[in-house]
């Protein structure tokens, strides 16, 4: 049976007269990875904010684990792993420092070392998070996302910048977070990205939802009105020339 963890009624936000989310609603079921895909301004940094706790909405209802966000936001912010912008990490510290003081925030007592395992840091225990490369950036930051041990995390564009490998790297990071029972819900500019990894995807443009689907359901919907790409010529792409020659495997960048 699938359970609904988080439930978006007809959500609105403005900042002065401009109608950022114009009424929006969704269900996102439980240990499922759901995107919202949408290009800039459409509304997906500010809802996630919102569901966060982080941001005031206008009107509209939000349950996070049954939790109501207008009366138990402490209940849910129990509940959620919310990735930090890299820029709040203090750059002299070391991971675990780093860890140490985030658990510290948090009330937890956890061991620094088997995070930084799941993350594939280990070796980077004592580096200072300014000398990361910029995959590994992102990988700490989404090891800070759990060490509240949450049931669900926020992921917004996780991936922006970084190369094809490190890509894929984080995309297996973020399967592997899923497989454990954790739902992630993610905001991406990247379609393969969406394709790959969403079981779900909303489409967001302008502050409304235009489409909610699975990517396969959204894709065959759209070949049904008679849409038919271009044909490929070749049945491998550029992408695939550079990951085929420099490897999937993690490196240290
Ligand atoms: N604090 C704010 N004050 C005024 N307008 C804002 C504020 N934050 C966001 N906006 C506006 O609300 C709209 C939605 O912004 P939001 O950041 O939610 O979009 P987004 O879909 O996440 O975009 P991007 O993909 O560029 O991150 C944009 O037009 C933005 O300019």
């Amino acid at each position: 049976m699938s359970k609904v963890i988080i439930s978006v009624k007809d959500l609105k936000k403005n900042y002065g007269q401009f109608e950022a989310v114009k009424g929006i609603s969704f269900d996102v079921i439980e240990g499922e990875i759901f995107g919202l895909l949408g290009p800039n301004g459409a509304g997906k940094s500010t809802t996630l904010e919102i569901i966060e706790t982080l941001r005031e909405k206008t009107s509209g209802q939000v349950f996070v684990g049954g939790f109501n966000l207008d009366t138990e936001q402490n209940s849910i912010k129990q509940l959620i792993g919310v990735q930090l912008q890299t820029s709040g990490f203090y750059p002299g510290l070391n991971l675990v420092e780093l860890i140490d003081l985030f658990a510290g925030l948090y009330n937890r007592t956890i061991n620094p070392r088997d995070l930084l395992k799941m993350v594939n840091l280990e070796d980077k225990a004592k580096s200072k998070f300014k000398d990361l490369s910029g995959g590994q950036k992102q990988r700490f930051s989404i090891a800070t996302t759990l060490i509240n041990d949450p049931k669900i995390i926020f992921l917004d564009e996780p991936t922006t910048g970084l190369d094809p490998q490190a890509r894929r790297n984080l995309w297996d990071l973020i399967k592997s977070i899923r497989a454990k029972g954790t739902t992630v819900i993610i905001t991406t500019h990247y379609m393969d990205e969406a394709e790959v990894l969403c079981d779900r995807i909303a489409i967001i443009d302008s502050g409304k939802i235009i489409a909610l689907a699975t990517p396969d359901k959204l894709i065959d919907d759209l070949v049904a009105t008679g849409f038919e790409r271009p044909k490929e010529v070749k049945k491998a792409n550029l992408e695939d020339v550079f990951i085929h020659m420099t490897g999937h495997a993690l490196r240290e960048e």
